[in-house]
Protein backbone atom coordinates (compact mmCIF):
# COMPACT_ATOMS: atom_id res chain seq x y z
CA UNK A 1 0.00 0.00 0.00
CA UNK A 2 1.25 3.72 -0.81
CA UNK A 3 1.23 6.69 1.05
CA UNK A 4 -1.30 9.25 0.23
CA UNK A 5 -0.53 12.45 2.91
CA UNK A 6 2.52 12.41 4.45
CA UNK A 7 4.22 15.88 6.74
CA UNK A 8 7.76 15.88 7.26
CA UNK A 9 8.45 18.66 10.52
CA UNK A 10 5.65 20.88 9.16
CA UNK A 11 4.92 23.98 11.37
CA UNK A 12 2.53 26.53 10.45
CA UNK A 13 2.83 30.27 12.00
CA UNK A 14 0.22 32.45 10.70
CA UNK A 15 1.55 36.65 10.71
CA UNK A 16 1.57 38.19 14.21
CA UNK A 17 0.51 35.51 16.14
CA UNK A 18 2.69 34.82 19.19
CA UNK A 19 2.99 31.21 18.89
CA UNK A 20 2.65 28.64 16.11
CA UNK A 21 -1.16 26.72 15.02
CA UNK A 22 0.61 23.83 13.91
CA UNK A 23 3.76 22.77 15.35
CA UNK A 24 6.19 20.68 14.10
CA UNK A 25 4.13 17.52 13.08
CA UNK A 26 5.45 14.78 11.19
CA UNK A 27 2.99 11.64 10.00
CA UNK A 28 2.18 9.77 7.38
CA UNK A 29 -1.54 8.21 6.22
CA UNK A 30 -1.67 5.17 4.06
CA UNK A 31 -3.69 4.99 1.07
CA UNK A 32 -7.20 3.47 2.22
CA UNK A 33 -7.41 5.00 5.74
CA UNK A 34 -10.24 7.15 6.99
CA UNK A 35 -8.05 9.33 9.22
CA UNK A 36 -10.01 11.80 12.02
CA UNK A 37 -8.78 14.77 13.32
CA UNK A 38 -9.53 15.26 16.83
CA UNK A 39 -9.01 18.48 19.21
CA UNK A 40 -10.85 21.12 21.09
CA UNK A 41 -11.46 24.46 19.01
CA UNK A 42 -8.45 26.07 18.25
CA UNK A 43 -5.89 23.38 18.51
CA UNK A 44 -4.86 23.80 14.64
CA UNK A 45 -7.13 21.30 12.85
CA UNK A 46 -8.36 22.87 10.57
CA UNK A 47 -5.13 25.22 9.59
CA UNK A 48 -3.70 21.26 9.35
CA UNK A 49 -6.16 19.92 6.96
CA UNK A 50 -5.74 22.90 4.46
CA UNK A 51 -2.44 22.70 4.52
CA UNK A 52 -3.13 19.41 2.65
CA UNK A 53 -4.65 21.10 -0.46
CA UNK A 54 -2.63 24.08 -0.21
CA UNK A 55 -5.03 26.34 0.54
CA UNK A 56 -2.67 27.29 3.55
CA UNK A 57 1.20 27.63 3.32
CA UNK A 58 3.41 25.64 5.63
CA UNK A 59 5.80 27.88 6.84
CA UNK A 60 8.51 24.82 7.60
CA UNK A 61 9.12 21.49 6.52
CA UNK A 62 7.01 19.61 3.46
CA UNK A 63 4.22 18.08 2.92
CA UNK A 64 3.74 15.19 0.59
CA UNK A 65 0.44 13.65 -1.35
CA UNK A 66 0.28 10.56 -3.09
CA UNK A 67 4.61 10.71 -2.71
CA UNK A 68 4.65 14.34 -4.55
CA UNK A 69 6.03 16.85 -2.57
CA UNK A 70 3.18 19.97 -3.18
CA UNK A 71 5.38 22.73 -3.00
CA UNK A 72 6.24 21.96 -6.52
CA UNK A 73 2.53 20.89 -8.12
CA UNK A 74 0.24 23.28 -9.32
CA UNK A 75 -2.34 24.03 -6.53
CA UNK A 76 -4.89 23.39 -9.11
CA UNK A 77 -3.48 20.38 -10.74
CA UNK A 78 -3.04 19.25 -6.52
CA UNK A 79 -7.05 20.32 -5.92
CA UNK A 80 -8.34 18.29 -8.76
CA UNK A 81 -7.06 14.82 -6.85
CA UNK A 82 -8.71 15.93 -3.62
CA UNK A 83 -12.38 16.55 -2.98
CA UNK A 84 -12.99 19.12 0.12
CA UNK A 85 -16.27 19.34 2.43
CA UNK A 86 -16.94 21.73 4.69
CA UNK A 87 -19.36 22.60 7.30
CA UNK A 88 -20.74 25.73 5.37
CA UNK A 89 -21.22 23.45 2.39
CA UNK A 90 -20.82 25.89 0.24
CA UNK A 91 -23.11 25.02 -2.70
CA UNK A 92 -23.93 27.38 -5.56
CA UNK A 93 -27.36 28.46 -5.04
CA UNK A 94 -28.22 29.44 -8.32
CA UNK A 95 -27.61 26.56 -9.84
CA UNK A 96 -29.79 22.93 -8.92
CA UNK A 97 -28.52 19.86 -7.18
CA UNK A 98 -27.61 18.41 -10.78
CA UNK A 99 -25.22 21.28 -11.78
CA UNK A 100 -24.14 21.70 -8.24
CA UNK A 101 -22.85 17.81 -8.26
CA UNK A 102 -21.66 18.56 -11.88
CA UNK A 103 -19.22 21.15 -11.38
CA UNK A 104 -15.66 19.60 -11.60
CA UNK A 105 -16.58 17.16 -14.13
CA UNK A 106 -18.15 19.98 -16.23
CA UNK A 107 -14.29 21.41 -15.72
CA UNK A 108 -12.71 18.15 -16.96
CA UNK A 109 -14.89 17.60 -20.05
CA UNK A 110 -17.14 15.05 -19.41
CA UNK A 111 -19.50 13.99 -21.92
CA UNK A 112 -23.37 15.03 -20.83
CA UNK A 113 -24.22 11.64 -20.53
CA UNK A 114 -21.35 10.34 -18.23
CA UNK A 115 -21.98 13.63 -16.11
CA UNK A 116 -26.17 12.61 -16.14
CA UNK A 117 -25.03 8.98 -15.21
CA UNK A 118 -22.61 10.20 -12.03
CA UNK A 119 -24.68 12.24 -10.81
CA UNK A 120 -27.32 9.68 -10.64
CA UNK A 121 -25.26 7.29 -9.06
CA UNK A 122 -23.68 9.77 -6.27
CA UNK A 123 -27.63 10.96 -5.54
CA UNK A 124 -28.01 7.04 -5.10
CA UNK A 125 -24.82 6.79 -2.96
CA UNK A 126 -25.73 10.01 -0.36
CA UNK A 127 -29.33 8.16 -0.22
CA UNK A 128 -31.57 10.91 -2.17
CA UNK A 129 -34.07 9.72 -4.81
CA UNK A 130 -32.19 10.90 -8.31
CA UNK A 131 -35.70 11.82 -9.61
CA UNK A 132 -36.78 13.86 -6.93
CA UNK A 133 -33.82 15.95 -5.99
CA UNK A 134 -32.02 16.47 -9.31
CA UNK A 135 -33.66 19.33 -10.00
CA UNK A 136 -33.87 21.03 -6.73
CA UNK A 137 -32.04 24.50 -5.51
CA UNK A 138 -30.16 24.24 -2.44
CA UNK A 139 -32.97 26.84 -0.74
CA UNK A 140 -35.18 23.45 -1.60
CA UNK A 141 -33.13 21.23 0.67
CA UNK A 142 -32.80 20.58 4.47
CA UNK A 143 -29.37 21.50 5.64
CA UNK A 144 -28.87 17.36 6.16
CA UNK A 145 -29.50 16.80 2.62
CA UNK A 146 -27.28 19.97 1.20
CA UNK A 147 -24.91 18.27 3.19
CA UNK A 148 -25.17 15.02 1.40
CA UNK A 149 -25.24 17.13 -2.13
CA UNK A 150 -21.82 19.04 -0.83
CA UNK A 151 -20.52 15.63 -0.33
CA UNK A 152 -21.63 13.78 -3.30
CA UNK A 153 -20.06 16.83 -5.21
CA UNK A 154 -16.80 16.45 -4.13
CA UNK A 155 -16.74 12.88 -4.57
CA UNK A 156 -18.13 13.68 -8.50
CA UNK A 157 -15.00 13.46 -10.35
CA UNK A 158 -13.47 10.37 -8.01
CA UNK A 159 -11.03 12.08 -6.34
CA UNK A 160 -8.16 9.25 -4.67
CA UNK A 161 -8.26 11.83 -1.67
CA UNK A 162 -11.52 13.08 0.50
CA UNK A 163 -10.57 16.27 3.50
CA UNK A 164 -14.01 16.96 5.22
CA UNK A 165 -13.85 19.82 8.12
CA UNK A 166 -16.83 18.89 10.36
CA UNK A 167 -19.01 18.35 7.56
CA UNK A 168 -21.80 16.93 10.34
CA UNK A 169 -21.32 19.92 12.99
CA UNK A 170 -24.04 21.86 12.22
CA UNK A 171 -26.60 18.77 11.68
CA UNK A 172 -28.92 17.05 14.33
CA UNK A 173 -28.25 14.12 16.06
CA UNK A 174 -29.76 11.77 14.19
CA UNK A 175 -29.48 13.02 11.04
CA UNK A 176 -25.33 13.08 11.97
CA UNK A 177 -25.85 9.23 12.98
CA UNK A 178 -27.02 8.21 9.42
CA UNK A 179 -24.64 10.72 7.49
CA UNK A 180 -22.12 9.23 10.03
CA UNK A 181 -22.73 5.34 8.52
CA UNK A 182 -23.38 6.47 4.69
CA UNK A 183 -19.81 7.95 5.20
CA UNK A 184 -18.27 4.62 6.22
CA UNK A 185 -20.37 3.20 3.91
CA UNK A 186 -18.81 5.39 1.32
CA UNK A 187 -15.61 4.72 2.92
CA UNK A 188 -15.64 0.89 2.89
CA UNK A 189 -17.36 0.29 -0.65
CA UNK A 190 -14.57 3.29 -2.15
CA UNK A 191 -11.36 2.61 -0.55
CA UNK A 192 -10.57 5.92 -1.01
CA UNK A 193 -8.23 7.80 1.81
CA UNK A 194 -10.41 10.66 3.85
CA UNK A 195 -8.76 13.05 6.68
CA UNK A 196 -12.22 13.93 8.54
CA UNK A 197 -11.48 16.77 10.99
CA UNK A 198 -14.37 17.00 14.25
CA UNK A 199 -14.24 18.04 17.65
CA UNK A 200 -16.86 15.44 18.69
CA UNK A 201 -14.85 12.69 20.29
CA UNK A 202 -17.88 9.69 19.63
CA UNK A 203 -17.89 10.33 16.22
CA UNK A 204 -14.04 10.72 15.74
CA UNK A 205 -13.75 7.15 17.39
CA UNK A 206 -16.66 6.15 15.50
CA UNK A 207 -15.43 6.87 11.95
CA UNK A 208 -11.55 7.02 12.34
CA UNK A 209 -9.69 3.49 11.27
CA UNK A 210 -7.20 5.88 13.08
CA UNK A 211 -7.80 8.80 14.75
CA UNK A 212 -4.90 11.62 15.59
CA UNK A 213 -5.78 13.79 18.88
CA UNK A 214 -4.17 16.72 18.77
CA UNK A 215 -3.72 19.66 21.13
CA UNK A 216 -2.61 23.21 20.82
CA UNK A 217 -1.16 22.62 17.53
CA UNK A 218 0.74 18.87 18.13
CA UNK A 219 -0.17 15.19 17.57
CA UNK A 220 -0.27 14.18 21.09
CA UNK A 221 -1.54 10.46 19.84
CA UNK A 222 -2.14 8.91 16.42
CA UNK A 223 -3.56 5.32 16.95
CA UNK A 224 -6.22 3.27 16.17
CA UNK A 225 -9.74 4.00 18.78
CA UNK A 226 -9.35 1.13 20.60
CA UNK A 227 -5.54 1.88 21.18
CA UNK A 228 -6.56 5.19 22.17
CA UNK A 229 -9.33 4.01 24.37
CA UNK A 230 -6.96 1.53 26.13
CA UNK A 231 -3.37 3.26 26.36
CA UNK A 232 -3.53 6.81 26.02
CA UNK A 233 -0.20 8.32 25.23
CA UNK A 234 -0.25 10.78 28.03
CA UNK A 235 -2.88 13.07 30.45
CA UNK A 236 -4.16 15.25 27.94
CA UNK A 237 -5.52 12.16 25.87
CA UNK A 238 -6.12 10.15 28.91
CA UNK A 239 -8.39 13.01 30.49
CA UNK A 240 -10.30 13.30 26.84
CA UNK A 241 -11.36 9.78 27.20
CA UNK A 242 -12.49 9.94 30.61
CA UNK A 243 -14.35 13.22 30.11
CA UNK A 244 -16.14 10.91 27.08
CA UNK A 245 -16.91 7.92 29.06
CA UNK A 246 -18.31 9.83 32.25
CA UNK A 247 -20.37 11.79 29.69
CA UNK A 248 -21.36 8.47 28.61
CA UNK A 249 -22.11 6.82 31.45
CA UNK A 250 -24.07 9.94 32.89
CA UNK A 251 -26.22 9.91 30.25
CA UNK A 252 -27.04 5.87 30.25
CA UNK A 253 -27.74 6.61 34.05
CA UNK A 254 -30.07 9.53 33.54
CA UNK A 255 -32.04 7.43 30.86
CA UNK A 256 -32.39 4.55 32.97
CA UNK A 257 -34.73 5.86 35.81
CA UNK A 258 -33.92 8.45 38.46
CA UNK A 259 -32.46 11.48 36.75
CA UNK A 260 -35.63 11.78 34.66
CA UNK A 261 -37.88 12.17 38.21
CA UNK A 262 -36.01 15.27 38.76
N1 LIG B 1 -5.83 33.09 8.91
C1 LIG B 1 -5.41 33.10 10.18
N2 LIG B 1 -4.69 34.14 10.64
C2 LIG B 1 -4.23 34.15 11.94
N3 LIG B 1 -4.47 33.16 12.82
C3 LIG B 1 -5.20 32.11 12.42
C4 LIG B 1 -5.71 32.03 11.08
N4 LIG B 1 -6.39 30.84 10.96
C5 LIG B 1 -6.30 30.25 12.16
N5 LIG B 1 -5.59 30.99 13.03
C6 LIG B 1 -5.26 30.63 14.42
O1 LIG B 1 -4.59 29.39 14.41
C7 LIG B 1 -5.01 28.56 15.49
C8 LIG B 1 -5.56 27.24 14.97
O2 LIG B 1 -6.76 27.49 14.24
P1 LIG B 1 -7.59 26.34 13.52
O3 LIG B 1 -8.70 26.99 12.75
O4 LIG B 1 -6.66 25.49 12.79
O5 LIG B 1 -8.18 25.53 14.76
P2 LIG B 1 -9.26 24.37 14.84
O6 LIG B 1 -8.69 23.33 15.70
O7 LIG B 1 -9.68 23.99 13.46
O8 LIG B 1 -10.46 25.10 15.60
P3 LIG B 1 -12.07 24.96 15.44
O9 LIG B 1 -12.42 23.58 15.94
O10 LIG B 1 -12.58 26.04 16.36
O11 LIG B 1 -12.40 25.19 14.01
C9 LIG B 1 -6.04 29.37 16.27
O12 LIG B 1 -5.37 29.99 17.36
C10 LIG B 1 -6.50 30.41 15.28
O13 LIG B 1 -6.88 31.60 15.91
Amino acid sequence: MSTAVEFIHVSKRFEDAASDAVEDVSFSIEEGELVTILGTSGCGKTTLLRMVNSLIRPSAGSIKVFDKDISSTYPVELRRQIGYVIQQIGLFPHMTVRHNIATVPKILGWSKDKIDARVDELLEMVNLAPDEFRDRYPSQLSGGQQQRIGLARALAADPKLMLLDEPFGAIDAINRTVLQDELINIHQKSRKTFLFVTHDILEALKLGTRVMVMDKGSIRQFDTPSEILKNPADDYVKQLMDSFRQGFAFALERGMGPGEQR
